[in-house]
């Protein structure tokens, strides 16, 4: 419940003040070069903080026919305002505090910086103006409280804020992970702009203390000799304004950091101190924190936050429309539902997948609802339950399902029906779609609820592919024509035409495979693991191959033939020169990865399309390639572009297993065995292993490889797939 008020309120905080803070991000981010433009004077004066009043007061009035006063500002320059009859030595002038000489005349104000900053204080809007640029400020105040308590409850907990965000290429990891970084500063930037607001409108109680002090000193004596001033270095003044005339009531008026002090200017004894109250000296110190005044360190900080806060806006609507889009219509009510679809979903895209699945129920005439976990209720027709969930947290439900589990026990169901419970989940995380697991528990433990024998469809990174072969297997079961889209991409890709230039065919006694070489007609960037999707003709349902490049670079899919597979089948028939249509999808998480470490290449079957491609690509890695087949002569098909690599030098080894030759029968995994200690060193050292085929072989390689991390006493096996070492893209 909590989670949801601070999110709401994240949300509406921040578009109610989008547009001010839009601007101030803005203008904040450009004169965040204002302090080092400052610093940017046209000299040079070093230690100037340590320089004692006294001398600099004696140099000045030996110097100088009359001095007003003298002013240190935040970079410690020094500026004296002088009377003299030279004119080059008249007025206020920047001086060198070591020996009071001029140093360069003041420069004009900047008009562009004064321009921005006017804006950035008032809108130009005088008062009203800056009212609203305060209350933008007390608002990102609360923008940036309610994001830390939602990154505390996304990252499961206080304890567990600073522990490692896992990086799943979402807009929300870098909402959050960058959020993190500059919390702190965003923070200061709110809250001092807030406080300066709040001076500005007096807002703030002031109450100086005054000592008056009796006069000790009697002797007249020189102003170089007054104890207050040779007990001052320049680092602890503001100003000191020197006596108007010689009379004894004109006092010295010295400002420092902290108070004020008027100085007998025969005696040098103090006679009055005003201390300013901590309010005054907060006032000073947010000044040059929300400005970056005499620091550059700093105004680079702050210019790194502004930007950040454009970029927030930015990810924060993205966020925000994904989860809007995600809203749920429905056609049938609760009551007369026959299947209901039950979500678990934090960002939407589970949802996404259930509406997909909701609107093709619809098209196929079924009496379908669609609804949150936590509205679990007792449905009186339901005949078939389905459970699409995520897990967050440390494998814990999304904030729309922590309430099932409690209603699934105490809602009574009065006929028995059928649920089937599909997680969405992340290999990234060490508990892979354990809410999803749970339910299937519980499920199964209830008289009236029957679920599958065979444990629940788990999906890593919201794979279509795995979830459309689902939906399609189970309406068959019940008889039901589901026309699922091809594809659930938002951006639809280009379709491009591809020209076979080549087509060789392997057949064994088992399997007919075959390679396509094909052109583009437009010049189209690809990389090997993108991925190719064909739809063949007069179906609607997108089929996707795994890109692979050819020594020459150019594409090449490997497709094995199945008796009743519809675009193998299409493709099969195509010779060359015949084109067809298909799109380019990029598929980034399963591009070769920029290291220089080793990186084991592991497929089966077809599978070993993308690593075709990889293993002629330019890297500095060492790649070793573990490959199942099931003959010889399916070997036929890419020895000579393996040949090639591994003449090249770019493939270091080539292991391969037959699974049907009698003698020497194997698979990749027990090759992976063989080759144990490789294997450990690699995962030790930090070693990338890609995984393309079945998910037969990756569940087999996974169980392999988790063997020999407890053998070599490495750290769990879910430890290298956290960290991104094992990437995969099977099916
Ligand atoms: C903060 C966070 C924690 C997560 N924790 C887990 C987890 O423990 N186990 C898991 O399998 N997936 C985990 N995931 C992955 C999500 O479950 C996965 O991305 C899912 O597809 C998100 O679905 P949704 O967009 O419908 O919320 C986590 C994701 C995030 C952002």
């Amino acid at each position: 419940m909590l989670h949801k008020i601070w999110r709401y309120s994240h949300f509406y905080l921040t578009v109610s003040s989008s547009l001010f803070l839009l601007l101030a991000a803005i203008t904040g981010a450009i004169l965040a070069f204002k302090p080092i433009q400052n610093k940017l004077q046209p000299f040079k004066v070093e230690q100037t903080e340590n320089v004692v009043l006294a001398d600099l007061v004696d140099s000045l009035k030996t110097k100088y026919e009359e001095v007003l006063d003298l002013e240190v500002d935040k970079n410690y320059f020094v500026k004296a305002s002088v009377f003299s009859m030279e004119s080059e030595l008249d007025g206020q002038f920047y001086i060198n505090p070591t020996n009071g000489a001029k140093l360069a005349n003041i420069p004009k104000p900047n008009a562009f910086f004064e321009f921005i900053t006017d804006f950035h204080r008032s809108l130009f809007l005088k008062t009203p103006g800056r009212f609203f640029v305060g209350i933008t400020s007390f608002l990102l105040c609360l923008i940036a409280i309610t994001g830390l308590l939602l990154a505390i409850k996304r990252q499961g907990g206080f304890i567990l804020f600073f522990s490692k965000i896992i990086n799943d290429k979402s807009i929300q990891y870098n909402h959050v992970a960058l959020g993190r970084l500059l919390l702190i500063p965003i923070i200061i930037i709110a809250f001092t702009g807030t406080y300066l607001s709040m001076d500005r409108f007096s807002l703030l109680p002031k109450n100086n203390t005054e000592i008056v002090n009796e006069n000790t000193l009697k002797n007249q004596i020189p102003f170089a000799e007054f104890p207050i001033f040779k007990n001052t270095t320049l680092k602890d003044v503001q100003k000191l304004e020197f006596p108007f005339s010689t009379d004894a009531e004109d006092y010295f008026t010295l400002t420092l950091h902290d108070k004020e002090v008027q100085i007998h200017q025969k005696t040098g004894a103090i006679v009055r101190t005003t201390v300013f109250p901590f309010i005054q000296i907060m006032s000073v110190l947010s000044f040059n924190l929300h400005t970056g005044t005499g620091s550059i360190l700093w105004s680079l900080v702050l210019l790194i936050s502004s930007l950040a806060i454009l970029y927030f806006m930015y990810s924060g609507t993205v966020i925000s429309i994904q989860r809007l889009r995600s809203k749920i219509k429905n056609k049938f009510t609760a009551n007369q539902a026959n299947i209901v679809i039950l979500i678990g979903s934090e960002n939407g895209s589970t949802k996404r997948l259930a509406k997909t699945l909701l609107l093709s129920l619809l098209k196929a005439n079924q009496k379908v609802f669609l609804d949150d976990l936590n509205n679990y209720q007792n449905y009186p027709n339901i005949e078939q339950l389905i459970v699409l969930t995520a897990t967050y947290g440390q494998g814990e439900p999304p904030s729309n399902a922590h309430l099932f589990l409690d209603k699934l026990q105490q809602t009574q169901i009065d006929h028995s029906l059928d649920c089937h419970v599909i997680g969405f989940g992340s290999f990234s995380y060490p508990k892979f779609c354990e809410f999803a697991k749970t339910i299937f528990k519980q499920t199964s433990a209830h008289q009236q609820i029957n679920v599958p024998a065979e444990a629940p469809l788990l999906i890593h990174n919201q794979n279509y592919k795995q979830f459309k072969n689902w939906a399609t297997n189970w309406s068959q079961s019940l008889g039901i024509q589901l026309d699922l889209p091809t594809e659930l991409t938002a951006k639809k890709t280009k379709e491009t035409t591809f020209t076979v230039i080549d087509k060789e065919v392997v057949k064994d006694n088992y399997d007919e495979t075959f390679t396509l070489t094909l052109a583009l007609q437009k010049r189209k960037r690809f990389l090997p693991g993108d991925l190719l999707g064909i739809i063949p003709p007069n179906e609607s349902s997108e089929r996707l191959y795994s890109i692979g490049k050819n020594a020459k670079g150019d594409l090449l899919l490997s497709i094995k033939k199945h008796t009743h597979g519809v675009c193998s089948n299409y493709l099969h028939q195509l010779e060359t020169g015949a084109k067809f249509n298909g799109t380019i999808q990029q598929n980034k998480e399963f591009h070769l990865p920029k290291t220089n470490k080793t990186v084991t290449l592991i497929a089966n079957g077809t599978g070993i399309a993308p690593f075709l491609g990889m293993v002629h690509q330019p890297t500095k890695a060492n790649l070793s390639l573990y490959w199942g087949t099931r003959t010889h002569t399916s070997f036929e098909l890419y020895k000579t572009s393996i040949l090639k690599a591994q003449q090249k030098g770019t493939l270091q080894q080539c292991n391969i297993a037959f699974s049907k030759e009698v003698t020497e029968y194997n698979y990749v995994q027990n090759l992976l065995a063989r080759d144990e200690n490789t294997i450990a060193n690699n995962l030790k050292n930090g070693g990338y292993f890609m995984l393309c085929g079945s998910l037969n072989m990756r569940d087999a390689v996974f169980i392999q490889l988790e063997k020999i991390c407890i053998k070599h006493h490495l750290p769990s096996f879910e430890t290298y797939k956290n960290n991104g070492q094992i990437l995969t893209d099977c099916y």
